[in-house]
């Protein structure tokens, strides 16, 4: 496979990566690095790693890190990053919200599950409601319109973690609820979903919900 994706065995951040691959029908191989491993020192990869972090992504004789700027590499060589700058510019927008999200689900699993797992999902609606109003602000089904970009797969990963964490989570955002379905019957992400692959990777590594 020309792309190699190296993370601990779960979703976490590599998630949204290996959802955009699938759908473009790209193939990848899995590194997988075991926390024991990562933590213990026994692996040279934290040493090596620019931020002394994972996830690592190679496509050939490029070896990058930063789950973000994976995507954004990969929007560009997809095509999955509009059709102008000014697209461009509300997909960055969109995915940079989804990673302030990210960051406050990362907080509540590793930091605060036990004391703030009701308070947190109370306060989801203020956290969903912007990528609602943004879909409808944007109408097609797409961040972009009708135009899917590799902000999609960010999003369709965080609301995969959050439907877990509070399955009723979307009752009141029919626009996320119909982004959902439609991004899971995109037939090579709906075979990805439903393999064993992806369903053996645990969400993180507490995966408590
Ligand atoms: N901004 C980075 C954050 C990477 C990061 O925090 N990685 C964590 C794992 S996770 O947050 O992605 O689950 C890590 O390597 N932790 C191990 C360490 O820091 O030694 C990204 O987006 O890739």
């Amino acid at each position: 496979a020309q792309y190699t994706i190296t993370y601990f065995p779960v979703q976490g951040r590599s998630e949204p990566i290996r959802l955009l691959l699938t759908d473009q029908g790209a193939q990848w191989k899995d590194e997988v690095v075991p926390i024991e491993d990562w933590m213990g020192g026994k692996s040279p990869l934290k040493k090596e790693a620019v931020f002394g972090q994972l996830p690592k992504f190679q496509d050939g004789d490029l070896t990058m890190y930063q789950s973000n700027a994976i995507l954004r590499y990969l929007g560009r060589k997809y095509g999955l990053y509009g059709k102008n700058d000014k697209e461009a510019a509300v997909i960055d927008m969109v995915n940079d919200g989804l990673e302030d999200f990210r960051l406050k689900y990362v907080r509540l699993i590793f930091t605060e599950y036990d004391t703030g797992k009701d308070k947190y999902i109370a306060d989801l609606p203020n956290q969903l409601g912007p990528f609602e109003r943004i879909l409808s602000k944007h109408p097609g089904g797409f961040v972009n319109g009708s135009q899917i970009s590799y902000a999609d797969y960010n999003l369709l990963h965080i609301l995969h973690l959050h439907l877990k964490l509070a399955p009723g989570c979307l009752s009141e955002f029919p626009l996320l609820k119909a982004f959902v379905a439609k991004m899971e019957a995109r037939p090579k992400l709906k075979s990805y979903l439903e393999s064993d692959a992806c369903k053996r990777r645990p969400a993180h590594p507490k995966d408590k919900q």
